[in-house]
């Protein structure tokens, strides 16, 4: 499902100042792109706050990474486009930096993925009908070579049962879907299982005292 740009830049600021409402997108972190029915991307330029993009914080780019309006591309653009390359049908990602994913994910120091099951919220994935499964939100160590990250989380993203969300160690959480309604979904899903088990981590705690 892909969209004009006139209607990307429209659905990325909103997303924004949604994502920014939530806590998501302090200081200058995240960056936002979706699938133009031309085949080109249309992404955040990079160092703007997200939660105030202007239309001149949007930009479009090919599926190389080439500029094809002014701006200066997300220094995270190879990480959308990796997602855009491999999931033909994937519209839109999203990515965050919210306290609770990045603070689970150094928490989970050595972990390669933080297993979430049981919970209805899971339904919000896409193709997911029950609680009554199990799932791995995959986890990649950080680096500022995107090549680095890509390569390292392709595998998880690939494997049978893969959810369309994977989380950066110490950095911030990806999320995409067939367009920016349903990346935003599995992105919202995803910071509320992360929230649900660390509540739950602090009531176990207070009844054990
Ligand atoms: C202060 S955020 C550091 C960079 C980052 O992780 C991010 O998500 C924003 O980068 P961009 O180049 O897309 O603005
Ligand atoms: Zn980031």
């Amino acid at each position: 499902m892909t969209m004009t740009y006139e209607q990307a830049i429209a659905a990325l600021i909103e997303t924004g100042r949604r994502l920014d409402n939530r806590g998501w997108a302090p200081a200058t972190s995240g960056n936002y792109s979706a699938r133009l029915d031309d085949g080109s991307i249309a992404l955040t330029v990079s160092g703007r706050h997200k939660g105030r993009l202007t239309r001149d914080g949007i930009m479009r780019v090919d599926l190389e990474g080439q500029p094809l309006t002014a701006g200066k591309p997300s220094a995270e653009t190879d990480l959308h486009l990796a997602i855009y390359r491999l999931f033909p049908e994937v519209g839109a990602v999203l990515h965050g930096h919210s306290p609770e994913a990045v603070g689970l994910s150094r928490a989970a120091a050595e972990a390669d993925a933080w297993i979430l099951r049981g919970h209805e919220m899971l339904k919000a994935y896409p193709g997911h009908t029950t609680h009554a499964v199990e799932v791995r939100l995959p986890i990649v160590e950080n680096s500022q070579d995107m090549a680095v990250i890509e390569a390292a989380v392709r595998p998880a993203l690939l494997a049978p049962g893969a959810i369309p969300a994977y989380l950066i160690r110490s950095h911030g959480l990806y999320a995409w879907g067939k367009d920016v309604d349903e990346a935003e979904r599995v992105l919202e899903a995803t910071e509320w299982m992360i929230a649900a088990e660390r509540a739950e981590r602090g009531f176990r705690q207070a009844w054990t005292r």
